[in-house]
């Protein structure tokens, strides 16, 4: 990945969220300002949570988040340029029938001049200039998913967040997506609760019970660990969860 030296200030102070009485994050800090950032944790840990919250999707019922001292949820405008964020599934996201007006989205969004033009110079830049009149729905899964990542880099956020985007794909097209990732030189925080997505990251966050459970440069070999060690029990049975 690129350094361009620029780093991004990413704050969360005692940070709540509670859905339906049920605490989903609890009191979560961190301050960071790693280019590589994981997080970590079991399905249900609250780890989508926590990159919606940051993305501004969502306010947090309680506490701060800015990043470089702006509240992502409160000044949606400015959270264009500061954060895009990758989901899992591209269907999701996707909302244009070609691919040219769902690249040009965001940009029109932004107010910048011309956002066809600058769609289709992004589009050059992905050596995809090919693809733009494509209808989105003949497109394969990580065709998709190279759109929705096209569509978020137009903007040069300085946080790109990836919610397990590579889920459901196979090696190769997990390959080939990373090596645009690689081109990405902002900030990069990747949501996954497989350790291989985030071997070699500069900071991960371990989020447990929607509780911090751990942080650091360190914190997989724990994780893993207590995977295995939860793995060996049965809490699958346990309704509660
Ligand atoms: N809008 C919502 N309404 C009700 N419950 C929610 C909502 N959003 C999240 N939750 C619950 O909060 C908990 C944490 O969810 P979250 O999606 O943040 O976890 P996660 O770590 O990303 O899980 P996974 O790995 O399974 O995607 C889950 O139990 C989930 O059911």
């Amino acid at each position: 990945m690129k350094d361009t030296g620029v780093t991004t200030q990413i704050r969360f102070d005692a940070v709540d969220h509670v859905i339906d009485g049920r605490t989903i994050l609890s009191d979560v800090s961190v301050n960071l300002s790693a280019r590589r950032i994981g997080v970590i944790g079991r399905n249900g840990s609250g780890k989508t949570t926590f990159a919606r919250i940051l993305a501004g999707l969502i306010a947090p019922s309680a506490g701060k988040v800015t990043i470089d001292g702006i509240d992502p949820a409160n000044d949606r405008r400015a959270a264009l340029s500061l954060v895009g964020i990758l989901f899992q599934n591209p269907d999701h996201q996707i909302i244009f029938p070609t691919v040219i007006e769902e690249v040009a989205f965001g940009l029109r969004q932004q107010g910048v001049d011309d956002p066809d033009a600058r769609a289709a110079a992004v589009l050059t830049q992905f050596g995809k200039a090919h693809w733009r009149e494509a209808h989105v729905h003949s497109l394969s899964q990580g065709q998709k998913q190279l759109v929705c990542l096209m569509s978020i880099l137009a903007m040069t956020p300085r946080i790109l967040i990836l919610d397990e985007p590579f889920a459901g794909l196979d090696i190769p097209t997990r390959m080939q997506l990373a090596r645009y990732l690689n081109h990405y030189d902002g900030t990069l925080v990747h949501v996954s609760h497989d350790p291989r997505d985030l071997a070699g990251y500069d900071h991960l966050l371990w989020l447990e019970r929607g509780v911090l459970q751990g942080q650091g440069g360190d914190v997989l070999d724990d994780f893993t660990k207590d995977m295995t060690r939860q793995g060996e029990s049965d809490d699958i049975s346990d309704l509660a969860r």
